[in-house]
């Protein structure tokens, strides 16, 4: 379909006599007659807009719009809905009637943001903060890009916010998906997330997401991290720019992600929210429509006529200052320069399209003094080796372009987003006859790309190039041109195969059908939002899972008689990040406590080693004591160590402990432990990224090596340990359990709490465990995890002070009886202990 046509189907909307502004019933009459709906939020709706003298605006589909093309990768039975801003500044007065007419017509929701709103937000904090940071240019010194402004990080949230209350009005939660646009609203996702805890919610960045190290120097880094937290399911374009982001995440956040079959997933409390790498694709059926139009094969016939001769290497940029246009002029100088041969036979055509930022008369000037300087150089009368066109060249136009030329080159210095390479690639297929203007009638095609392009990853066959190196460029230009023809056909082969693949349909099947699979659960989750601000978030709980009631344990607590109570100990008594891990008088006084109660079995069950337990546990008599995950226990300090195990084969230690060396050496701030039974490598004080990183790589390195041994691989908090098989704090959970229950005393009270991955055995053992002992079914069994995070734990406990809280409720009596003790002794204060 050509622009001109396009136009012709505008759809009036006279707007002569408007109601103010716009109400809700609108949307709420909306009729749906599909099962399916997805609301597509972007910046700009897919729509041209004009407005004639009398002051009517008229309306038309932008068919160069991506979010239109989406239609298509759409199931039939589901309608779309497109929320976004029009550019224009839409009379008050008209915007009643201009709503309804995009909703009627177009299935569109217009937001309406004032003219200077629009400016702080889409000219200053988009366009002049965060694209240029995506893009890797820091505001340095105030000539190299604007400095971090408050007033339009604000315009930033309350256009937002906007967009949030447009999303209110329309959105029916329980069904719709709502799919969110790139860097304009990265904040929206919280926006939304707060009204709805449950909505199916997808965001997809078409902009590169920077390295850390860049994108950590925004002063609201944080707010819009946990703004992209807050939807279901985050796409980017390349690996590296989800990389970067889930970097981010692990340094800023202290969140990490985990793979699982391919998928990648941050765990967001109780939330996954997926990771999902895909560039976006070309619509084919359009391109395809272009290619036979007789406009277009026309525009071909006269370029060929016009290049008759020549070999074309094309480039086609937008005018901006990451595209690189200067540097690709400087490698086809150098390439002109170097290689005579060229010279009266190869022409660059450059496409640059008019865009209206202010950098542009800079670089616009640099790029005509570049092109008119080759020119003189080495053109003639008749022939210009660069031929520049600056004005917006039309999608036919574009498409003969691609197809007579023999070479297309991107060296964008940084880009997310760039269909060029796709399209090219698509054009040289063609309808397989009258290819190019150098005589090569086969179906082939040469690319030349950025490595700091969105794309590039996908296009194995193409030459990929360093921009910044002329050397390079020119030399990638020279062998693009001189490879032989077979090889132009095989690479051109392998890029078609792709991109006719993975067009804009795959990618929109694939990225809903990810959002679908991700957010299947939510309706049977229990959710709550917490924090405030930009802090917002949502806990989501499978509905089986609930916070431990201080009262409701309390009152088993006191009612039973024989109780079994297994503590874990880091992260469970102290916290993980306490820099001194001994146990508080107030941990020493609470077990005292516990276990002064006859009714009560009272076992610390940890990872670490009999020594570490034994000194810090020294002032609690009886208290029993479970070392290395249950390999050894001792049932009070008057007793001796036991262990039911009956291990004695330890010699892969020495297979380990070489690779534990290995990783400490090339990870800064990491250690090794060496238990009796274990050998720990920790990271805790390593960088958080790095260390989970090289955690990864350490596990799987030391599960090949150990396939044969009898030893296991387990991570717990910031640690990699290897631990004799059968060794689990489920072991030991099992044991204590059947050893009351031998001697006739079935516990009848049963608590069981941790906080870390080798806890999860010990409330998976006694689950079941419980189930097989019928004198212990009757028991009141608590398994609680520590913070509110997917366990196979029924409860959950905030913190370590929540714990503390509760243990010092079991204590009361024995605590008051104790302090009456002490006080009498003149040793503790009861308040200085709790
Ligand atoms: O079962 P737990 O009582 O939770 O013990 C598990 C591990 O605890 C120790 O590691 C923890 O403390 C370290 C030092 O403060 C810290 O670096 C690490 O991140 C924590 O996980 C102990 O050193 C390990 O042997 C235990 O397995």
């Amino acid at each position: 379909m050509s622009e001109a046509r396009v136009l012709s189907n505008f759809s009036e909307c006279d707007t002569s006599t408007m109601d103010s502004d716009r109400g809700h019933s609108m949307f709420s009459s909306s009729p749906r007659l599909s099962q399916d709906r997805t609301i597509i939020v972007a910046n700009r709706l897919p729509l041209q807009t004009k407005k004639d003298d009398s002051g009517s605006w008229y309306f038309s589909w932008d068919v160069n719009s991506l979010l239109l093309q989406m239609k298509d990768g759409l199931s039939e039975n589901t309608d779309v809905l497109y929320i976004g801003c029009i550019n224009e500044d839409i009379d008050m007065s008209q915007r009643k009637r201009v709503t309804r007419t995009l909703l009627e017509k177009f299935n569109c929701v217009p937001v309406f943001v004032a003219s200077d709103l629009r400016r702080k937000y889409l000219d200053g904090f988009c366009k002049h903060q965060l694209w240029p940071l995506f893009h890797y240019m820091l505001p340095i010194i105030p000539d190299y890009g604007e400095r971090f402004d408050r007033s339009l990080w604000q315009a930033y949230v309350t256009v937002n916010v906007m967009f949030a209350n447009t999303v209110t009005e329309v959105i029916n939660s329980e069904e719709d998906y709502v799919w969110v646009h790139d860097y304009h609203l990265m904040a929206l996702p919280t926006f939304i997330r707060r009204r709805f805890f449950k909505v199916k919610l997808g965001f997809f960045l078409h902009t590169p997401f920077p390295a850390s190290d860049i994108y950590m120097t925004l002063p609201v880094r944080e707010e819009i991290l946990r703004g992209l937290l807050n939807a279901d399911l985050i796409g980017f374009q390349t690996f590296d720019y989800a990389r970067h982001f889930l970097s981010c995440c692990s340094r800023m956040l202290g969140i990490h992600f985990k793979t699982q079959r391919g998928y990648i997933g941050l765990d967001y409390f109780g939330r996954t929210v997926g990771i999902k790498i895909l560039p976006v694709g070309i619509h084919m059926g359009r391109l395809m429509d272009t290619l036979g139009y007789s406009e277009t094969q026309a525009k071909i016939d006269e370029l060929k006529t016009q290049y008759k001769d020549k070999v074309i290497i094309l480039g086609v940029d937008d005018l901006d200052i990451f595209q690189g246009i200067s540097l690709k002029l400087l490698a086809m100088e150098q390439l002109l320069k170097e290689n005579s041969k060229w010279r009266g036979k190869l022409v660059m055509v450059q496409i640059a399209n008019p865009t209206s930022t202010q950098e542009v008369i800079e670089i616009q000037d640099e790029i005509r003094a570049s092109v008119m300087h080759i020119n003189a150089e080495f053109g003639t009368e008749e022939y210009k080796p660069v031929v520049l066109i600056e004005q917006q060249v039309s999608h036919i136009e574009r498409t003969a372009y691609y197809t007579v030329s023999d070479c297309c080159i991107v060296t964008a210095v940084r880009d997310g987003l760039n269909l060029i390479p796709y399209e090219y690639t698509v054009c040289r297929h063609g309808s397989g006859s009258g290819l190019g203007v150098s005589g090569a009638d086969s179906k082939q095609s040469t690319l030349i790309i950025s490595e700091f392009i969105g794309c590039s990853p996908s296009l194995s066959g193409a030459i990929r190039v360093n921009p910044w190196n002329i050397d390079d460029v020119s030399g990638a230009m020279h062998m693009a041109l001189t490879m032989p023809d077979t090889e132009k056909e095989m690479r051109h082969e392998k890029h078609y195969k792709y991109v006719s693949t993975h067009d804009i349909a795959h990618w929109v099947r694939s990225f809903m059908g990810d959002l679908k699979n991700g957010t299947k659960s939510h309706s049977e989750r229990r959710c709550w939002g917490i924090g405030l601000g930009f802090r917002f978030r949502i806990v989501a709980l499978d509905a089986g899972f609930r916070k431990l009631s201080l009262e409701h344990i309390t009152s088993a607590y006191r009612r039973t008689k024989n109780r079994l109570i297994l503590l874990d100990y880091d992260g469970t008594m102290v916290p993980c990040n306490s820099i001194d891990k001994t146990p508080t008088l107030e941990v020493i006084s609470l077990l005292n406590a516990l276990c002064a109660d006859s009714s009560n079995l009272v076992f610390i069950v940890s990872g670490r080693s009999r020594d570490v337990l034994h000194d810090w546990f020294a002032p609690c008599k009886r208290l029993g004591l479970s070392a290395e995950h249950g390999f050894f226990n001792r049932w009070q300090q008057d007793q001796e160590w036991t262990s039911s195990m009956c291990i004695s084969d330890f010699d892969w230690k020495e297979v380990v402990y070489p690779v534990l060396q290995c990783y400490t050496e090339s990870t800064d701030g990491s250690s090794i432990e060496a238990k009796e039974t274990a050998l720990v490598w920790h990271y805790q004080d390593a960088d958080p990224d790095f260390g989970s990183w090289q955690a990864r790589e350490l596990r799987v390195h030391l599960e090949r090596i150990l396939a044969n041994k009898p030893a296991v691989v387990k991570s717990g908090h910031c640690i990699v340990e290897v631990k004799p098989q059968g060794v689990s704090k489920g072991t030991v959970a099992e044991e204590l359990l059947l050893s009351q229950v031998k001697a006739g005393n079935p516990p009848d009270f049963l608590l069981c709490i941790g906080d870390d991955r080798s806890d999860e055995d010990m409330f998976e053992s006694i689950a079941t465990a419980v189930k097989g002992f019928p004198e212990a079914s009757l028991a009141d069994v608590f398994a609680c995890t520590v913070g509110q995070k997917p366990s196979k734990a029924k409860y959950y406990l905030e913190d370590t002070v929540e714990v503390l809280k509760m243990l010092h409720e079991f204590s009361m009596p024995s605590l008051l009886q104790e302090d009456h003790e002490w006080r009498n002794h003149g040793v503790f204060s009861c308040s200085k202990l709790c």
